[in-house]
């Protein structure tokens, strides 16, 4: 086990324990929706050091090669965004150097999922853009999912052409190439909703082509349809008591 090291604030350990907490949760979520196999995947949440998102925070990420039903909060590892070990007693995941770039270079992401669903995984093995044919992408993605380069594990390639590729999308989702889909989130909750939510479009538009050409979406429906979702839906109404309190 490493020893934290010196100076972390008694509000930064506590935040540690609750991430740990929620991320180990959340890695179930991946299996229970058929997102993985084996070992395959992970999960990462922020843990904001300081007063805001910045390059000292922290990430929580599962251990390497540990199955899905193995992983509990204490097994979940803490990391520094250059991708060393913090604290943990096994190595971290594989893919932690993707997870820390994108954490270093968009301060607003707050959760990062990787997984190698079967349909998203598909389309990143032909290296296409999932097509925006269906309203709940437009909602969800704002338009296509988009495909990243082909990147080998294990330095910030991966987290580069993440990072490339969703800067300047409203997608929270991309297909890696010949790889599978990472997405992101304000937290770790919102990008394995992203995740699920690919894998389900991903699905319907291949079955869709099977059958015959998709129809697309006018852009302007696409940005309506965004808009609405992203800052209408699930909102608590303004005419009811409860908004009123
Ligand atoms: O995509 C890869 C390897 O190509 C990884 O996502 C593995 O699928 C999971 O690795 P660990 O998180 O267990 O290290």
């Amino acid at each position: 086990m490493t020893v934290f090291p010196q100076g972390y604030p008694q509000a930064v350990l506590d935040q540690i324990e609750r991430t740990r907490a929620v991320v180990a949760t959340l890695h179930a979520e991946l299996p229970r929706w058929g997102l993985v196999v084996w070992t395959a995947g992970n999960v990462s949440q922020r843990v904001v050091v300081g007063s805001e998102p910045g390059p000292d925070d922290l990430l929580v990420i599962k251990p390497s090669g540990v199955t899905y039903d193995e992983l509990t909060p204490e097994s979940m590892v803490v990391c520094d965004l250059d991708g060393t070990l913090v604290d943990g007693t096994r190595s971290p995941s594989s893919d932690t150097a993707a997870h820390a770039y994108v954490y270093r270079h968009l301060p607003h992401v707050g959760g990062v999922v990787h997984t190698h669903s079967t349909y998203a995984t598909a389309w990143a093995a032909r290296g296409e853009p999932v097509p925006c044919v269906l309203t709940m992408m437009a909602d969800e993605f704002g338009g296509d999912v988009p495909v990243g380069p082909f990147a080998l594990i294990g330095d910030d390639s991966i987290g580069r052409g993440i990072v490339e590729t969703l800067r300047d999308s409203r997608s929270p989702a991309v297909l890696m190439r010949n790889h599978g889909p990472f997405t992101i989130g304000t937290d770790a909750k919102a990008a394995v909703k992203a995740a699920v939510m690919v894998e389900e479009v991903a699905r319907t538009v291949h079955i869709a082509r099977q059958l015959g050409d998709t129809v697309p979406i006018a852009q302007s429906d696409i940005d309506s349809l965004y808009a609405r979702y992203q800052h209408v839906y699930g909102q608590q109404p303004t005419n009811t008591p409860e908004s009123d309190s």
